[in-house]
């Protein structure tokens, strides 16, 4: 029993999922029965195009079916790891880039000559906005959305880099403090400085083992692709259309970044800005 009420919540909670899951898989359901090929087959559709059918198309058994509920398993493994993250990730961004008015301008720069001031960013923009992409990459140094990545436990006695690691460990991957690290980043570690990756040589996609904020491996984040370009998206669009004011006369310098530790690293209070329109007519 659960006497703070978490138990009723949890249940309501699941039930509302479960209505909003059972919608969109009858939606795709319904979408497929059409005739003719459709326009767009989404993640959903390849889900949907499995069902009732065997895990492995090879298991004479037939074992494991894919069932309704294994698709909505997938569903909610999917939004529970997408959504917050992303989110954290862009408001820890903007939050840097607000800190560092120098930063800002940078980035209108870079936009102005890209893209000009006649139109609003796309995807298709992205390639050409190299600075952003750097501060992309420092913002996630500092603020890794998963800071222990997801646990892994060791299934064999090993030695890596002189250190023990008895079978059965459970292992945690510090990429907050790693990301820290003066041994690794210089004495300026704690320092927004989106520059260091001027020369290209780290990225973050899980081979540089420096900065692994979507982790690396067969593990490794398989969202990491949509959630870059996402980041990239927004926040081109949040400094290409509109300027931004602190509340109050607030100094960039006064904005307050306490983290507060949770699922992910969100902040601890909201970030609070006054937006005015930028692009021309
Ligand atoms: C900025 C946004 C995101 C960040 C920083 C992030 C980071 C991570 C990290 C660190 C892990 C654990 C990797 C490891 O331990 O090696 C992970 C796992 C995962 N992520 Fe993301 N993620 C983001 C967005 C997304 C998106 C958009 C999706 C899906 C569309 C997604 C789906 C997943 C899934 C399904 C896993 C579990 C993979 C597994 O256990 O095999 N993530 N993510």
């Amino acid at each position: 029993m659960y006497i703070q009420g978490i138990g009723r919540r949890l249940k309501r909670t699941s039930k509302l999922l479960d209505i909003a899951f059972e919608k969109i898989i009858e939606e795709h359901v319904q979408g497929s029965d059409l005739d003719g090929p459709k326009p767009h087959r989404d993640f959903v559709d390849v889900m949907v195009s499995k069902l009732n059918q065997p895990m492995d198309p090879h298991d004479e058994d037939q074992t494991y079916i894919i069932e309704k509920e294994n698709i909505k398993a997938i569903l909610l493994d999917m939004i529970a790891a997408s959504f917050e993250t992303s989110a954290v990730a862009i408001v820890w961004a903007f939050s840097e880039i607000l800190r560092h008015p120098r930063v800002m301008v940078r980035l209108q720069q870079e936009l102005g000559t890209v893209v000009g001031r006649n139109r609003f960013v796309e995807e298709s923009d992205l390639p050409k906005l190299t600075y952003l992409d750097m501060v992309v990459k420092e913002s996630l140094r500092l603020h890794p959305v998963a800071p222990f990545l997801v646990p892994r436990e060791s299934m064999e006695d090993i030695v890596v880099n002189g250190y023990f690691i008895p079978k059965n460990s459970r292992i945690l991957v510090n990429t907050w403090s790693m990301g820290r690290d003066p041994n690794i980043w210089s004495e300026n570690a704690e320092e927004f400085l989106p520059e260091r990756f001027m020369d290209g040589n780290i990225d973050i996609r899980g081979h540089h083992f420096e900065l692994i904020p979507f982790g690396s491996g067969r593990r490794g984040c398989p969202g990491m692709q949509l959630a870059l370009i996402t980041m990239r998206l927004v926040l081109s669009q949040l400094i290409h259309c509109l300027e931004w004011e602190l509340p109050d006369g607030m100094l960039p310098h006064e904005l307050d970044m306490t983290e507060t530790f949770g699922l992910s690293l969100p902040r601890a209070n909201h970030l609070l800005a006054k937006p005015t329109y930028r692009l021309l007519e």
